[in-house]
């Protein structure tokens, strides 16, 4: 049949309503069967994901039992009321086992999951490496610690979900640096902990592993994105996690579960081997960082972290160890402080705690200066919000490619993928009632090119 013969075939059906009626209702309904196919490939993933996350939670279960029945004299409840410090130094004297420590913390973190949601792997190479460290002469700064360790961080024979379908299966084969390093200190990586889908968000919830709650008060939140490690230590699960903060993921959740966290400086510890959707984004700089239930905990991690070991891994961390002088020296420091940054309204609590810290740091002799953040508008409109989405949000849209938005983030998510020009048009309507608002849409559009990228460094870098 030639082409002319199939048009003359065709030409009478196109005016048949039937025809186009039944062309119309045959795509839709395509197209209905292929999102509901998709639909079920992703809730088929994710139910996989749940299954490997029971079987080690059961492995968890099972060792535990295990060594409860084949040391039933062990003294849990004093091993779980010592702080780190204490900790450390009884595991290095060799008043306590590394064993007794570690199956311990295994029970104990069961215990909060059930409670709270908060564990989502168990890193089984755990006894391998208890037994490795019985082996070694020299003890490291972390000697039989417990730790702790956040989603995306990987860990070898583990997946770094970041709460997203399209990482599930991906099955690493490598530990990260900083997993390294703490192995290298003699510290045991025993779970992997929940975030929230992405990790661009400040509550603990996504659709593979469900909501996680605050052990204070189920009500709330833990905070986030490291919020599985924050309910786990807050409810005694863990002594030391590690997190991650680019805009708050280490800070909130230690604030939320009264913990203590520490953003490190830029570049200080290593991020190889670490997902992120938003990988290429440098304006803010996101680093690791410890959670623990005090601050001595942090300062032991960070002078573990800051060795040898993170500086061969990695060459592009400077070379800085941990610096004990500063850290132990009794001289008097000059601090500057708020109670509001002129951006946030604090709530009285924050407020009245600023306010304590203040005065007994000036008990302390030390000199406190008031000061208030310069420009603070345009720093966190156009240097932090701008800069986290400098690519218009473009980078984490993509990352829910083949996923289900979780509905904590769906209106986030919506506002991210509106087209550059109509986030423009909004702000500039809603400027005249909701001026922050408009803002935050017109920072969400992103720097639009290379060239004004490179402003934009430039402007964080000079402030
Ligand atoms: C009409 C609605 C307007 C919505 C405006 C939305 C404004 C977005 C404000 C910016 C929020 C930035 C969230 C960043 C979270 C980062 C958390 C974090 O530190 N993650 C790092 C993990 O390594």
């Amino acid at each position: 049949m030639t082409q002319e013969q199939l048009w003359q075939v065709l030409d009478p059906l196109w005016a048949d309503p039937r025809v186009l009626s039944a062309l119309f209702c045959g795509s839709a309904a395509t197209i209905v069967l292929l999102k509901w196919l998709g639909h079920r490939q992703i809730q088929q993933k994710m139910e996989e994901a749940r299954r490997t996350r029971d079987l080690a939670l059961e492995r968890m279960e099972k060792a535990a039992r295990r060594f409860k029945q084949e040391n039933p004299g062990t003294q849990t409840a004093h091993i779980l009321s010592l702080t780190m410090v204490e900790l450390a130094e009884k595991l290095k004297e060799g008043s306590l086992s590394p064993e007794s420590v570690l199956y311990s913390y295994i029970g104990k973190a069961l215990e909060v999951n059930q409670e709270v949601n908060c564990v989502i792997d168990f890193v089984h190479g755990c006894e391998d490496q208890l037994q490795k460290l019985k082996k070694q002469k020299e003890k490291g700064l972390l000697y039989g610690i417990p730790v702790s360790i956040k989603d995306h961080i990987d860990c070898k024979g583990h997946v770094s979900t970041g709460g997203l379908v399209k990482f599930l299966g991906q099955v690493k084969e490598e530990d990260s640096v900083i997993v390294q390093v703490l192995k290298s200190q003699g510290a045991i990586p025993f779970v992997k902990t929940n975030i929230p889908q992405t990790m661009i968000n400040y509550d603990c919830s996504n659709l593979i592993f469900g909501q996680t709650l605050n052990p204070l008060n189920h009500q709330k939140t833990p905070g986030g994105s490291s919020g599985g490690e924050g309910a786990l230590i807050a409810g005694g699960g863990s002594l030391l996690g590690i997190g991650s903060d680019v805009a708050g993921s280490i800070r909130l959740p230690s604030s939320f579960c009264g913990l203590c966290g520490l953003k490190p400086t830029g570049f200080r510890i290593s991020k190889l081997g670490v997902i992120s959707p938003i990988a290429g984004m440098s304006s803010v700089i996101g680093m690791l960082g410890p959670i623990a239930r005090d601050v001595d905990s942090l300062a032991l991690c960070m002078k573990a972290l800051l060795c040898e070991e993170m500086f061969r891994l990695d060459p592009t961390v400077p070379p800085i160890p941990f610096d004990e002088e500063v850290y132990t020296s009794s001289k008097p420091l000059r601090i500057g402080y708020y109670e509001e940054d002129g951006y946030f309204q604090p709530s009285p609590s924050m407020k009245r705690a600023v306010q304590q810290t203040r005065k007994l740091l000036q008990e302390a002799g030390h000199t406190i200066v008031p000061f208030a953040p310069p420009k603070i508008d345009y720093m966190v409109d156009e240097l932090f919000t701008r800069g986290i989405f400098s690519d218009g949000a473009a980078h984490l849209v993509d990352s829910f490619k083949g996923d289900i938005v979780d509905p904590n983030l769906k209106s986030q998510f919506n506002t991210y993928r509106l087209p550059a020009l109509l986030k423009r048009i909004l702000a500039i309507i809603l400027k005249p009632i909701y001026p922050r608002i408009a803002r935050d849409l017109s920072a969400l559009c992103g720097v639009g090119s290379a060239k004004n990228l490179w402003d934009q460094h430039v402007a964080v870098a000079v402030g």
